[in-house]
């Protein structure tokens, strides 16, 4: 039994990735447990403005991941491919949250899943000019 989770890939209009890190230093896409009673999309907006305070807007569906977290639970998040503007901020406990160029996040993005969800979501938000 894996612990479902929903978060978001975000881009701002100018192209970069909403990132954030982890509590362990890892750089990774903003996301967090879907509450009881909760859909999957609206626990991803959520999560996103949240962990980044940044409000996003839902343009389609990504693949979702699976992997064992550093306490052992096993993990399966559900993403969404998203757009949205405005200024970051840092939530408490968090290490770091920014927009960084596709370029930049593939250097620091640590975990391979969220690299393989980087270049998916890449691809997808080519179908959505503007
Ligand atoms: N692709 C990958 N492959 C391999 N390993 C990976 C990976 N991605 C991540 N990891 C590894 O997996 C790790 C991440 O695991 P997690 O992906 O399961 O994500 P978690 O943060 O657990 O949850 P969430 O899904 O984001 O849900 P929500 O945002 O709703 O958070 P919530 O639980 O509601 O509340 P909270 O307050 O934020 O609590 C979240 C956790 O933090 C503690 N915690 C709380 N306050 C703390 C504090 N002051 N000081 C210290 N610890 C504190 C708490 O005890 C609690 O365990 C990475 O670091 C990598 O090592
Ligand atoms: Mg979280």
């Amino acid at each position: 039994m894996s612990v479902l989770g929903a978060g978001g890939v975000l881009f701002n209009r100018e192209g970069e990735v909403l990132l954030l890190r982890d509590r362990q230093g890892f750089w990774v896409f903003p996301k967090g447990h879907v509450d009881e009673g909760e859909n999957p999309q609206g626990a991803a907006l959520r999560e996103v403005e949240e962990e980044t305070g940044i409000r996003g807007q839902i343009l389609g569906e990504l693949s979702s991941t699976r992997y064992t977290n550093n306490t052992g639970t096993e993990r399966e998040i559900l993403w969404y491919l998203m757009r949205g503007s405005g200024k970051v901020r840092l939530e408490p406990g968090m290490n770091g949250v920014g927009f960084f160029p596709p370029e930049e996040a593939r250097r620091i993005l640590a975990f391979p899943e969220d690299l393989r969800l980087l270049e998916e979501a890449l691809g997808a938000l080519q179908r959505h000019p503007g």
